[in-house]
């Protein structure tokens, strides 16, 4: 059975894909000033790319900013994300700090998500997520391949591991070197949403080459795209101004039947 995950009044698994913009400043005043500017825009959820703060080694500063960013948010969907330099972020962070953070995050009740990087890192991943969900927030567990693109059988068994892992949302981002590895990225989403999946699922293609997945995700399977206000958090995010009619004309042709 395919559930889908309600955070505020937005069902992602269902429609269109979700809209995500990341905000990723690294001061207070310039997080604020993000959290202003994507207030006005149309979007569904934003996201926290911790890893761009400069204080994101001290916990005491993360909750705190966070607390300015969800009062300057309003009642906006949050993802808060700390993306390690091994899977395209800005920093790297120990192990044990990785799960303090996201815990301490988590049980705030300041956030509506969480993304839980889980590859290589499994051994923490169930506790992380238990304690997250347990807090009523909800956990996309993720993987990002900055290089390359897994065979489509890699692509799905990882998905499928994700959810063995209790992710309420299952995540890939990985690098296309051709145009025949955005198809093999496609293919993978599509198999996995007609076979395996019993949640959400997320996937994308990076960079210019891999775009028509960041827009096609109704047709081939993937809930949730990253679109981009300023800078982007990763190679290939569309301007959001634009996302939104062309999630919403693929909506209405595929809809059409
Ligand atoms: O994992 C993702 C997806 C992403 O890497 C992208 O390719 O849009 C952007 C990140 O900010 C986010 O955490």
């Amino acid at each position: 059975m395919y559930k889908t995950v309600q955070v505020k009044d937005i069902i992602i698994g269902e429609g269109a894909p979700k809209i995500c913009v990341p905000i990723t400043g690294e001061t207070l005043p310039r997080l604020i000033a993000e959290a202003e500017q994507v207030r006005t825009l149309d979007l569904d959820l934003v996201e926290w790319r911790v890893d761009f703060y400069e204080h994101a080694d001290d916990i005491e500063m993360v909750k705190k900013t966070l607390g300015e960013l969800r009062a300057a948010l309003g009642d906006m969907p949050l993802l808060f994300t700390f993306r390690t330099s091994e899977e395209g972020g800005q920093r790297e962070i120990m192990p044990a700090d990785y799960v303090a953070l996201n815990q301490a995050v988590a049980a705030t009740g300041q956030v509506d998500l969480i993304d839980v990087e889980w590859f290589n890192k499994e051994q923490h991943v169930r506790e992380l997520a238990e304690a997250a969900q347990a807090a009523g927030v909800r956990v996309i567990l993720s993987n990002h391949d900055f290089d390359k693109t897994p065979p489509a059988e890699e692509i799905v068994s990882r998905l499928c591991r994700a959810q063995e892992l209790g992710g309420d949302i299952v995540k890939i981002a990985v690098m296309p070197n051709s145009m025949a590895d955005v198809l093999i990225l496609l293919e993978a989403t599509n198999r996995m949403k007609e076979q395996y999946a019993d949640r959400p699922l997320i996937t994308m293609s990076m960079t210019g080459r891999g775009v028509v997945s960041r827009l096609a995700g109704e047709l081939f399977g993937s809930a949730l795209t990253f679109g981009s206000a300023g800078r982007s958090s990763a190679p290939g995010q569309v301007p959001v101004g634009e996302l939104r009619g062309i999630l919403s004309l693929l909506h209405s042709e595929l809809t059409k039947g």
